[in-house]
């Protein structure tokens, strides 16, 4: 599915945080959303994700513009914010099952989909564990089968292996670009962490609320000069 976020400008008061911001991303595809702590990343997703209401400029799902269709373009996104949003106590198959109904499935359907998703990730034979039984990078496995349980084209994740060992980290984000190649899911991936994001990935960088680079990694690094994007976020942000 397309998505296209045309000149978005937000600001917290008076305080600018996006500044005419846009994009289109290509259907299928992974993109890393790259920026250092307070680029505006998390604003971003808020806006994309209808938690925060557009001040300027518009966001079009397959043609659809947020403004006019929002539940209709909503229905094709799933998401996956930085803080756990899982219930600690219930097993991991209710809070998929929990989820499932916010959506309107039924309980079969839920139960089908849900389990089809826990074997993708590895996590069937923990269905009926409580949430608080798993560690770090299954609880993170869980919160993505649930984003996927009503089968979105478009998956956000903002900052998701916050918390995760190096090898955890490494496995989530591996588990996602795979989602796209089976699934044909396009996916933005949010970090500040240079190393989750491939040279051959499309790749948005997002500093003080501008997007500075936009394109496949390498045509970026070709661009500024650079041997790799370690090389570019530094000397575009100062990161790194
Ligand atoms: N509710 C708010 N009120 C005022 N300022 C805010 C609010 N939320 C975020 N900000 C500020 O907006 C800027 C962008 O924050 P945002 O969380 O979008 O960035 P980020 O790239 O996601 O960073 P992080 O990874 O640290 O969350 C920061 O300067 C932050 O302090």
């Amino acid at each position: 599915m397309t998505i296209e976020a045309n000149n978005l400008s937000f600001r917290y008061g008076d305080k600018p945080v996006l500044k005419e911001v846009s994009f289109a991303l290509t259907s299928g595809r992974f993109h890393a959303l790259l920026g250092p702590n307070g680029a505006g990343k998390s604003t971003l997703f808020g806006l994309l994700t209808r938690l925060l209401a557009l001040q300027q400029g518009d966001i079009l799902l397959a043609g659809q513009s947020l403004k006019k269709q929002p539940a209709e373009a909503m229905r094709k996104i799933g998401v996956v914010f930085q803080q756990n949003a899982l219930d600690l106590d219930l097993t991991v198959r209710q809070n998929l099952q929990y989820h499932a109904a916010l959506h309107g499935l039924s309980r079969k359907e839920a139960r089908a989909r849900g389990d089809r998703e826990l074997e993708r990730f590895g996590l069937l034979d923990r269905a009926n564990d409580a949430v608080r039984q798993l560690n770090g990078g299954h609880r993170r496995r869980v919160e993505i089968a649930r984003a996927l349980l009503h089968e979105p084209s478009l998956l956000l994740l903002d900052e998701p292996t916050v918390g995760l060992d190096v090898a955890s980290r490494r496995g989530l984000n591996e588990h996602v670009r795979r989602l796209c190649e089976s699934d044909g899911l396009t996916v933005l991936w949010a970090t500040h962490l240079i190393e989750e994001v491939r040279q051959e990935d499309r790749v948005l960088i997002l500093h003080e609320g501008k997007l500075l680079a936009d394109g496949a990694g390498h045509d970026i690094c070709q661009a500024e000069g650079t041997r790799d994007l370690a090389e570019t976020f530094h000397s575009l942000t100062g990161a790194g």
